[in-house]
Formats: C-alpha cells, structure tokens, sequence
C-alpha cells in the first residue's frame, strides 16, 4: 500500500490538474452518499464535527475520508480541518493508498471554488480579495489563478498580522498583494472576493459588490454560520456545488432560504449541473454570481484518484 504525503500532492499535481479531475469527476459522477457528520463537544471551547465521506465507481475505485473541523484550533496554531483518506479497489476491497486528508482536502476544495469560477467569474476576473488567511486561503488564491488571470490580491483577516504575513507569501509568488483592515473598500473594487472562515457571522454584505462580482464561500459548513449577509444571496445569481449539501448545510443559503430573501428555487445549479452542460454559468459581464461550497464527497474521491495517478507515474 502507498502512502502519499501533503509534499507528494504538491509536488505532482498542480491546481489546474486538480480542476480538470475534478470537472471530469461531476461530468461523469459516481455513487457518493451524503456525509456523516457528528457534534464532538467539548467542555472549553467550540465543539468539533467529526466527519465520514464515503464514495466509489462501479468496478473501479472506492474511497473514504475521515476528518474532523475543530475552531479551536487557531488558538493552538493547528489548521481547523485535518484528515485522513483511504483509496481501495472496489471490487476486492484492497487498500491501495493513504492519503495527507488535510491537504487534499485544502487542495481538492480550492479546485470545487476554481472550478465554479471558471463557469462563473468574468473571463476579465484581475482583482481578488481574500477573506481569510488559514489553510484555504493559499490554496484558493492559486487555485482560482489557474483559470482567471488574477494579478491583485487583496487579502483580508481578523487577525491582521495573519492577512500581512500570507500577502508577503502570495507576492513571492509573483502576486501583487496586500494585506488590508478595510474590508469594504476591498470588496467594492473587486472582480472576486473568496471566503473561508469559521464566522457565524456575516463578513461581507451585499451593498458592497459592484457589477460583475463573484462570491465565492467556503467557510459555513453548518446552518448556524454564515460568511455573507441575505443581501449578497439576493443579488447574486446562485450556485451550490451539490444541491442535497449546500441547501441542507451551507449556512449563508439556509439562513437567506430561512428568513425569506431567497426560495430554494432560486438556486440556479450545482457543479454537477454545470459540467454537465445542462446548466448555464455567467450569462453576463454585468451579473453579480455566489457560488456556495460544503464539500462533497465525490471532489475527495476525484481528487484522491488523480493525486495517486499521478504520484504512480
Ligand atoms: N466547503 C468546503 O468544502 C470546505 C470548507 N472548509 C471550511 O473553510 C473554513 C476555513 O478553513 P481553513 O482555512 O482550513 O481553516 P483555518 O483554521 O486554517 O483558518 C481559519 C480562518 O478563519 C478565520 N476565522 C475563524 N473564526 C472566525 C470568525 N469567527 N470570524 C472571522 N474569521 C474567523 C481565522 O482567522 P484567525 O487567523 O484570526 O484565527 C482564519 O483566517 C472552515 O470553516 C472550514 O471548515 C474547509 C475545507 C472544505
């Protein structure tokens, strides 16, 4: 059985070879049940959420993720999210690999967000702003490059020391970035704003977007948080990357379905939808777009496959 480290994912597979497994993954689907998620509570701090995300291939591949969220993390400069995948032979069962869980779930989850983008974002997109600077934020940074050709990067943290230090780390990449504390001002002069926190509350309101914007939200993976206000729904045209996850978990469109401003209906598609061709992406440079992520499955799974492919080589 191999092992792959977080160094190997790195290494071999770049964020565009993620995008394309992953739009091949939804183009052609396989079996993926909805996840498993567990409240871990704790007696100090936030509860953590424990996590079982199976999926497999009629005579192929099968695969399963176990991961856990834990917000206290930050306070021990440990990563929130941290994992372990298993890739077998579904037909006899054999473990075939090991997986660093934690990177490719940064990696495969930055490449569901360049993947929406690419549908979505104006083909223009220059100017992305950062909300956030943990694991994702790198990942996503990079990751939405590989389809648009962003040049600015605006990055923006609670803990401002943590949105200066990543912005040093994007510009050595050839980036023009920045850390800021004026997260509206960034917001109204950007063509992309990404977030992944664990705020419960909203970061970004709906005012502050400008024609032509794409929001993309990472962060909320349970109903009670939320990255953006009910605004930011209404303006955009929406985007889920499953159905069944977003609209049941993602907080920023639950909470929006719940108070009123939006209906279920007015989520447009899902990842499946639009690799599939059976869904329209942006139709207009004027349009504002939101695409909304909890994680699924299938872009583990998907992403597992391509990382072993391509380490094997
Ligand atoms: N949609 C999906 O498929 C996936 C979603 N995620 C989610 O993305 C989010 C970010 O993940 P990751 O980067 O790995 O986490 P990290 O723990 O590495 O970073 C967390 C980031 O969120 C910020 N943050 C935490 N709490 C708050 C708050 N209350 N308000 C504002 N900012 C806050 C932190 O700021 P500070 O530095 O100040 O602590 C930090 O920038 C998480 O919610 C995670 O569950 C992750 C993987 C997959």
């Amino acid at each position: 059985m191999r092992f792959v480290s977080a160094e190997d994912i790195d290494k071999f597979v770049s964020p565009r070879d993620l995008v394309e497994a992953l739009r091949d993954g939804f183009a052609h689907g396989c079996e993926a049940p909805l996840r498993s998620h567990f409240n871990m509570e704790r007696s100090n701090e936030d509860d953590a959420t424990f996590l079982i995300m199976p999926a497999w291939q009629k005579d192929g591949a099968a695969g399963v993720k176990v991961a856990a969220v834990v917000p206290g993390n930050s306070a021990r400069n440990l990563p929130a999210v941290s994992g372990t995948y298993i890739l077998l032979d579904a037909v006899t069962g054999q473990p075939s690999a090991v997986i660093d869980g934690t990177k490719l779930t940064t990696r495969r989850t930055a490449a569901a967000s360049a993947l929406a983008a690419d549908y979505l974002a104006r083909k223009d997109t220059t100017d992305m702003v950062m909300v956030g600077s943990g694991a994702m934020a790198p990942q996503l940074i990079r990751a939405h490059a590989s389809v648009r050709p962003i040049k600015n990067v605006t990055i923006w943290n609670r803990n401002g020391d943590k949105a200066n230090k990543l912005a040093g780390e994007i510009a050595e990449l050839g980036f023009n970035a920045t850390g800021t504390d004026d997260l509206e001002g960034a917001c109204k002069a950007a063509d992309l704003i990404s977030c992944a926190t664990l705020s419960t509350e909203a970061l970004v309101r709906g005012d502050w977007l400008r024609d032509g914007t794409h929001v993309d939200l990472v962060g909320a993976f349970k109903p009670t948080m939320r990255e953006t206000d009910d605004a930011v729904m209404k303006k955009c045209r929406i985007y889920v990357d499953s159905f069944e996850g977003a609209s049941a978990e993602g907080g920023d469109v639950v909470q929006a379905i719940d108070s009123g401003a939006i209906a279920k209906s007015d989520i447009i598609g899902d990842l499946f939808g639009l690799t599939r061709g059976e869904v329209k992406g942006r139709e207009s440079d004027g349009e504002c777009t939101v695409f909304k992520s909890v994680g699924h499955s299938l872009e583990d799974f998907a992403a597992a496959v391509a990382v072993v492919k391509a380490v094997g080589k």
